[in-house]
């Protein structure tokens, strides 16, 4: 398998050095609104951790339909889903995120019993005691159930959050928060992000909260950065063209390639890009 340069992987992301946030917002907005009257869907559903990549994405959406009602006269809609397992502890994030989004219609889905229920079935049919990092896998895929369940019963897309620096280190769960129909936030920094939310005036403690993919039962709220070992100012900084110190950049890359499979379809016999 080839190895990419810093460059290859800048343009495979479609990441800009430095962004113009009215300019990008328009673009994204244009995206969601283009693709959607194309899929002859109604609207969007997402899950809203009270993390800041749905956030964004959520407010992108509410926009989006919005926009496209006044237009058309057509009944578009975006669904915002809050999904915890059991009670999440930064419950209040998550009602700050919403409140920000102001979503057309909302939900609560507790995905605890089913992911308990999928647990105990695996721990059953092997005799092994699932991993919490199995178990958190499981919660995403969950996740990526239920969207789609509404996706079905209301005629809307799965929207995802995923965006460059969460590319770069494959850092989601395959077929869980990676299982969606599109992506508005691809080609964006971490910090990027953070410019569109202010942008779109969201209050500082949603763009200032410190990623975490919440999934561990043993570590609540372990902090992405400390789990990936490093942090999204280098990988932005990578992503943006920088130079990044020697291991680092090694490293990057080097899960860059080893999560190639993440980031495309299913492997076939007429394949060659692993070769
Ligand atoms: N070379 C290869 N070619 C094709 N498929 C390959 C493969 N290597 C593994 N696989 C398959 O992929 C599976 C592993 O992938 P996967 O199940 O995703 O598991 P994995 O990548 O090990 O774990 C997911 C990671 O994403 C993080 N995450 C998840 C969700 C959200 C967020 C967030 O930031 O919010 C972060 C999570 O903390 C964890 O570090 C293997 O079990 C195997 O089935
Ligand atoms: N508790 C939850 N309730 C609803 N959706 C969730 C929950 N946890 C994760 N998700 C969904 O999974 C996606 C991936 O999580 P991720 O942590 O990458 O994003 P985030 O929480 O929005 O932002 P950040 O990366 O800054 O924490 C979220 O954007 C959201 O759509
Ligand atoms: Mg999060």
């Amino acid at each position: 398998m080839r190895r990419p340069t810093q460059q290859q992987i800048i343009d495979e992301l479609h990441v800009k050095p430095v962004i113009n946030p009215a300019e990008e917002l328009r673009f994204r907005l244009d995206f969601l609104k283009g693709y959607l009257q194309f899929s002859r869907m109604k609207g969007f559903v997402l899950g809203i951790s009270g993390g800041q990549d749905s956030s964004l994405a959520g407010r992108l959406c509410q926009l989006a339909v919005e926009e496209l009602r006044e237009e058309t006269g057509s009944d578009y809609r975006f669904i915002a889903l809050r999904l915890p397992y059991g009670v999440q502890k930064d419950e209040e994030d998550a009602q700050r995120a919403l409140r920000f989004i102001r979503p057309d219609k909302s939900y609560v889905v507790n995905i605890k019993p089913a992911v308990d229920g999928a647990v105990q079935s695996f721990e059953e049919a092997t005799g092994l005691k699932m991993s919490d990092f199995n178990k958190g896998n499981q919660k995403a895929q969950e996740r990526m159930t239920v969207h789609y369940r509404f996706a079905n019963a209301f005629n809307v897309l799965v929207v995802g959050t995923d965006h460059a620096a969460e590319a770069l280190p494959g850092f989601f769960t395959k077929y869980g928060d990676g299982g969606v129909d599109l992506t508005p936030l691809s080609g964006l920094s971490k910090q990027q992000g953070r410019e569109l939310l202010k942008h779109l005036g969201a209050p500082e403690d949603i763009y200032l909260k410190p990623p975490t993919a919440d999934l561990l039962d043993e570590v609540p709220g372990r902090l992405d950065e400390d789990e990936l070992g490093i942090s999204y100012e280098v990988m932005d900084a990578f992503l943006t063209g920088k130079s990044v110190p020697e291991p680092v950049d090694e490293r990057i890359i080097h899960r860059y390639q080893s999560t190639e499979h993440k980031r495309r379809l299913p492997v076939t016999p007429f394949d060659t890009w692993w070769q």
